[in-house]
């Protein structure tokens, strides 16, 4: 069983104004993830999950506010699944660990029903296996912290009840779990609604903080 370092697993987020394209998307965003929480981003489509997330994780600054975690403790399921299509699935875990420090790739394996696709590309992967895979490397990375966008896309139901024993093991053993989501995992969790902190449209882009161009998220 992986031993996460428990106090590590906190998350806080002050008084964050997050940007998508120079644009103030969310703004006065205050809540904190403790070790052992689950909780649940809610918020409509467009309504600025995945640019929160992304800011928490710190592929881009706020424009104002802090996000407060101890180094290395954050990992961010994206809405890519960023394989590495000619790799096979073991070898893509074992890539994905070795890139973090670690090498049992077991739990993965197991907790995401992976073991009879090991050697197949996962170039050749359903939908949904990548989308098992992706997840799986979760498990591999040691760390406490998963920020989750839209984990559970193209899954089936039994895939779905994989990913909730998933993050159930996870914040058993300490970690701690922030997953924008659209559909009820059957976790213990709070919810976290964005919609109270949508960014007043008359606070104009601040060009000193645009990024000056029409930004894609991969
Ligand atoms: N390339 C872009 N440049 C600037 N703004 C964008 C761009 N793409 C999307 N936006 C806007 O940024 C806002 C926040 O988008 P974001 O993807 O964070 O929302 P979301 O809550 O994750 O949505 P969904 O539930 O549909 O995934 C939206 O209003 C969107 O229209």
């Amino acid at each position: 069983m992986r031993d996460l370092p428990r106090h590590n697993a906190r998350l806080a987020a002050e008084n964050l104004t997050v940007t998508r394209g120079g644009v103030p998307i969310l703004q006065g965003v205050s809540f904190t993830l403790n070790p052992g929480e689950v909780l649940i981003l809610r918020g409509p489509n467009g309504s600025g999950k995945t640019t929160l997330l992304r800011t928490l994780a710190g592929l881009q600054p706020p424009l104002a506010g802090e996000v407060q975690a101890e180094p290395e403790t954050i990992t961010y399921g994206a809405h890519a699944d960023g394989l590495k299509a000619t790799l096979s699935v073991e070898e893509n875990l074992r890539f994905w660990a070795s890139v973090h420090g670690q090498s049992d790739i077991t739990n993965a394996v197991e907790g995401f029903n992976l073991a009879g696709l090991v050697e197949r590309p996962s170039a050749n992967l359903s939908a949904g296996q990548k989308r098992r895979l992706g997840l799986a490397r979760l498990l591999v990375t040691g760390r406490p912290i998963w920020l989750l966008d839209e984990p559970t896309v193209s899954l089936d139901v039994p895939s779905v009840q994989l990913f909730a024993d998933a993050v159930r093991a996870h914040v058993a053993q300490g970690g701690a779990a922030l997953i924008a989501t659209h559909i009820d995992l059957g976790l213990e969790a709070a919810s976290f609604d964005i919609g109270p902190y949508k960014a007043d449209p008359a606070t104009a882009s601040d060009p000193a903080h645009s990024d000056g161009f029409d930004e894609a998220f991969l």
